[in-house]
């Protein structure tokens, strides 16, 4: 064991995604001591082959799509991207954050440990490092052990044409610019947008429709399939997948009824699942369900009373904002037995593609399922004066509250900056007192955020929530 690392800690985290990084920051912030051990890359998939380095193109893909808008500015010449370059700017961006993320665990003191982490019981782990084996006792561990892409039949993953997302960033990509897109999860729907824009010529192919996971409504949904359009990005779905057939010349799919679509190479959009090989969780007594996910209460904490589970290895979510939330709440519960549940329905999911797609909490019909009745506030960036500015006003915000509390029960917002904009909702102190919140905000103008405070007077001016969202004040004329 490295000189600098404990034997007996009070945190053992096991995994350095968002969800571990983050849990052994707060344990540190708040007083622990703690180890986090990684057996592979530190930062995890969202680092380096997920939410960074796609955001990274996600940026290129959207300066490239703004030129469709430079004429009329009186901006002149053509923007193209090249994606063996993008590939290497993603690369210094990961590496400088990953960098800053070492630093800052050595800053705050907590021991770091490179290799395979697993359960001698529910106190101790073992790590087997390049050399060695090392056994650590902890009062408390965490497992962030996330997820590996799923490769379904008769897919198999070959490099250089038939590429998972995680294969994606770990070599340049492959040359030839016909790409077959599968899936329709938000891999798919992002990627199949960035390629497109990075100048490969896109067939996106699935089985089911677009994002069908993740409850936007159908407005939501069909900006964004009418921004992809735009960009000539179209899902064909009810797509079943016959063959795969890797030839020197490309990826030949056999499609039902003897179809074939012949491309360079192929990325998988197909979905990811809970990493725990190798974990001996049956040692710790930590179960898993049928899925594979570790099992956890409300309080994230395991079938064993002194393991937590956060992030992918534990959630079908398995989004970053998820296992940064879940850090958030384990490290609350270690520190205070357990009193604070997580409500993941309230963590802002964001999709990155032709339109951004935001949002959290409860859509129209699971707010009715739960027994309330719903109220939607609504703007739209047509009239937005900062979107007119920018030529880009596609999306709105919609806005769901209680209509007998005003409590605000979910929101979503499409269109450009929706993921940061989903944070005037995510931030609120509560949500029963979320939209007087914003009503009481102090605006920039002119600033795509407005357009959430007219949402909220319109839930206010239409739906007879003004006492509610303004307070007392309210001039009621005979
Ligand atoms: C292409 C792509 C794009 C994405 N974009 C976004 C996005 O924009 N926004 C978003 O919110 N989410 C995004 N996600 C999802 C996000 O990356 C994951 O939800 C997130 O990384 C999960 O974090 P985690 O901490 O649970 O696990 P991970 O990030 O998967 O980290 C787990 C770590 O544990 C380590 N580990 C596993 N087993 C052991 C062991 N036995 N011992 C030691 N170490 C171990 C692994 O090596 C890994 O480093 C994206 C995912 C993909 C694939
Ligand atoms: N912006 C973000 O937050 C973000 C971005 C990317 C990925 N992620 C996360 O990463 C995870 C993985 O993303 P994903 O899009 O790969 O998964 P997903 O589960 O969202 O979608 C999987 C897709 O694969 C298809 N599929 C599965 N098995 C198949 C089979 N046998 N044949 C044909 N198609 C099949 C499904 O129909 C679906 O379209 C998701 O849980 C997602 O939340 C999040």
């Amino acid at each position: 064991m490295p000189d600098k690392t404990p034997k007996a800690v009070d945190l053992a985290v096991i995994g350095s995604g968002p969800g571990g990084y983050r849990a052994a920051v707060l344990g540190a912030l708040r007083g622990l001591s703690v180890v986090i051990i990684e057996k592979a890359e530190w930062g995890g998939c969202c680092l380096n082959r997920g939410c960074v380095p796609k955001k990274a193109w996600y940026h290129t893909a959207r300066l490239v799509a703004s030129q469709s808008r430079f004429a009329d500015r009186g901006l002149e010449g053509r923007l193209s991207a090249r994606m063996d370059q993008a590939w290497i700017h993603q690369r210094s961006v990961v590496e400088r954050i990953r960098n800053s993320y070492q630093d800052y665990l050595h800053h705050l003191k907590v021991a770091t440990l490179t290799g395979h982490a697993r359960f001698q019981d529910s106190h101790t782990l073992v790590v087997a490092t390049q050399d060695d084996e090392h056994t650590v006792a902890a009062r408390h561990i965490i497992i962030a052990t996330g997820a590996h892409s799923h490769v379904p039949a008769p897919f198999k993953a070959v490099p250089g044409r038939v590429l998972t997302s995680d294969m994606l960033f770990d070599a340049p990509p492959p040359p030839g610019d016909r790409v077959a897109m599968i899936g329709s999860g938000v891999v798919a729907t992002e990627f199949a947008f960035i390629f497109s824009q990075m100048g490969k010529e896109v067939t996106w192919l699935a089985r089911s429709a677009m994002l069908r996971r993740l409850n936007f409504s159908r407005p939501a949904l069909s900006a964004l399939r009418d921004a992809l359009s735009a960009r000539g990005v179209t899902l064909q779905s009810g797509v079943t997948f016959d063959s795969v057939e890797v030839h020197d010349d490309g990826v030949t799919l056999g499609l039902a009824g003897d179809k074939t679509v012949t491309v360079d190479w192929v990325c998988l959009g197909t979905g990811r699942i809970p990493h725990t090989e190798g974990l001996a969780l049956e040692a710790a007594g930590v179960e898993t369900d049928e899925a594979g996910f570790v099992r956890r209460d409300g309080h994230l904490r395991t079938t064993a009373d002194t393991v937590y589970a956060i992030g992918d290895v534990a959630s079908h979510w398995m989004t970053a904002n998820h296992a940064l939330s879940d850090a958030t709440v384990a490290i609350q519960n270690i520190l205070t037995g357990n009193t604070r549940q997580q409500d993941a329905g309230q963590v802002p999911v964001v999709v990155y593609s032709a339109l951004e797609l935001a949002r959290l909490g409860l859509d129209e019909d699971t707010a009715e399922d739960a027994g309330h009745e719903p109220a939607v506030g609504f703007a739209a960036f047509e009239t937005s004066p900062c979107a007119l500015g920018q030529d880009d006003t596609a999306g709105f915000v919609r806005l769901i509250a209680d209509m007998d509390t005003a409590a605000l029960l979910g929101g979503e917002i499409t269109g450009a900056q929706a993921g940061e904009l989903i944070h005037l909702l995510s931030l609120a102190p509560d949500r029963e007192t979320a939209l007087a919140w914003i009503a009481r905000g102090r605006f920039n103008h002119p600033a795509r955020a407005e357009e959430v405070l007219n949402a909220v007077e319109t839930l206010a001016g239409k739906w007879g929530l003004r006492e509610s969202i303004f307070g007392t004040g309210i001039c009621t004329r005979g």
